[in-house]
């Protein structure tokens, strides 16, 4: 059998042999780590650990909370607060930033999370995540602000995501490449099972919520148009689709077999750039995404160039195998034309 990495070995190599992440970074990575295990207990308990169904309540973003936003979003905080290498976080689940109080220790960093991706899934037992980005806070001053998060996704310093699915896997990248860590139940440890992600640059494989076809802009009807005429069409490939309507279990597809994920403006809501989040969906998806060989527009720039405006701010999103977000991109800068 050959040897079994941990991510504590895989991260201690990181750092210490290619120099890529300062201890702190290591040690936040690992916080966070040991407290998607803990919403990974939460989710299969299901029904059995009361989590199912919706808490009562409602987000910044005037959506109902289900139990386990609420539970993961606090599992998150908990954990992070006593880690000791965090300014403060910020949540889909909470208004504005949260400042590490300073009867915690306190660090440089910088925390966002999507507490609880896919939560139309949590109660049908389809997979699910967590999203987590990490920025540097900037400059030498003491306290902290919302403006010290609005930094461009390029700026990350690790981004990742664990999928509690029928395997509950960490995804991670630190900016060398993407790595894939598989939760060990028996042993309660996160194995290395992949350690060099790449996503093919092409594909026939697209998803997208066809219901908002009517309300999508011309150059993503003719994108779709294009690749549902199959062999016979421009294309002259036939093309599948799959849309789980969690980000975390369509991106990790892509991964694995590659693929474009796509959810874009549409005119039901037209003052919205689109439904999903830069902060903590669409800069972490984007990050990994590049790092596994793939691309990220919004249409018509790269995401990951973006300079957030506020905490929620929506985005467009096209991400994927590369010569096919290539595609789509060119198709909306030919309308801009
Ligand atoms: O139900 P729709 O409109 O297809 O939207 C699905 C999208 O919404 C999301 O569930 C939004 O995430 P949250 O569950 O964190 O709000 C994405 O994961 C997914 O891609
Ligand atoms: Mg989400
Ligand atoms: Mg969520």
């Amino acid at each position: 059998m050959s040897k079994r990495v941990s991510l504590t070995q895989y991260l201690v190599e990181q750092q210490r042999m290619h120099g890529h992440i300062p201890a702190q970074l290591r040690l936040l990575i690992e916080v966070v780590a040991r407290a998607c295990k803990r919403i990974a207990i939460s989710v299969n308990k299901g029904a059995l650990g009361d989590v199912l169904g919706s808490a009562g309540t409602e987000n910044v973003q005037g959506e109902v909370q289900k139990k386990l936003d609420v539970i993961a979003n606090e599992v998150l905080i908990e954990a992070n607060e006593w880690g000791g290498h965090l300014a403060a976080m910020a949540s889909e689940e909470m208004d504005g930033i949260y400042v590490v109080p300073n009867r915690f220790p306190q660090g440089e960093y910088l925390l966002l999370f999507d507490p609880l991706d896919g939560s139309s899934n949590i109660d049908v037992n389809v997979s699910i995540g967590t999203i987590f980005s990490v920025l540097k806070k900037p400059g030498e001053q003491t306290g902290v602000s919302e403006q010290d998060f609005l930094q461009p996704g390029s700026q990350q310093a690790a981004a990742g995501y664990c999928i509690y699915g029928p395997q509950t896997t960490l995804v991670l990248t630190v900016g060398d490449g993407v790595a894939m860590f598989t939760l060990d139940r028996e042993q309660g440890s996160w194995v290395l099972t992949n350690e060099n992600v790449q996503i093919p640059a092409d594909t026939k494989e697209f998803a997208i919520n066809m219901s908002n076809m009517r309300h999508w802009a011309p150059p993503v009807r003719r994108y779709i148009d294009e690749c549902l005429a199959g062999k016979e069409g421009p294309r002259g490939k036939d093309f599948n689709m799959r849309w789980v309507a969690s980000m975390v279990a369509d991106v990790h597809r892509i991964l694995t077999r590659g693929g474009i994920f796509m959810y874009p403006w549409d005119k039901r809501e037209p003052d919205k750039p689109g439904k999903l989040r830069l902060m903590y969906e669409a800069n972490p998806m984007s990050f990994i995404v590049e790092q596994a060989g793939g691309a990220a527009t919004n249409g018509l720039q790269r995401i990951l160039d973006l300079q957030p405006t506020k905490l929620h701010e929506r985005v467009s999103v096209i991400l994927g195998s590369k010569n096919e977000v290539e595609r789509v991109t060119s198709y909306h800068l030919e309308m801009q034309a």
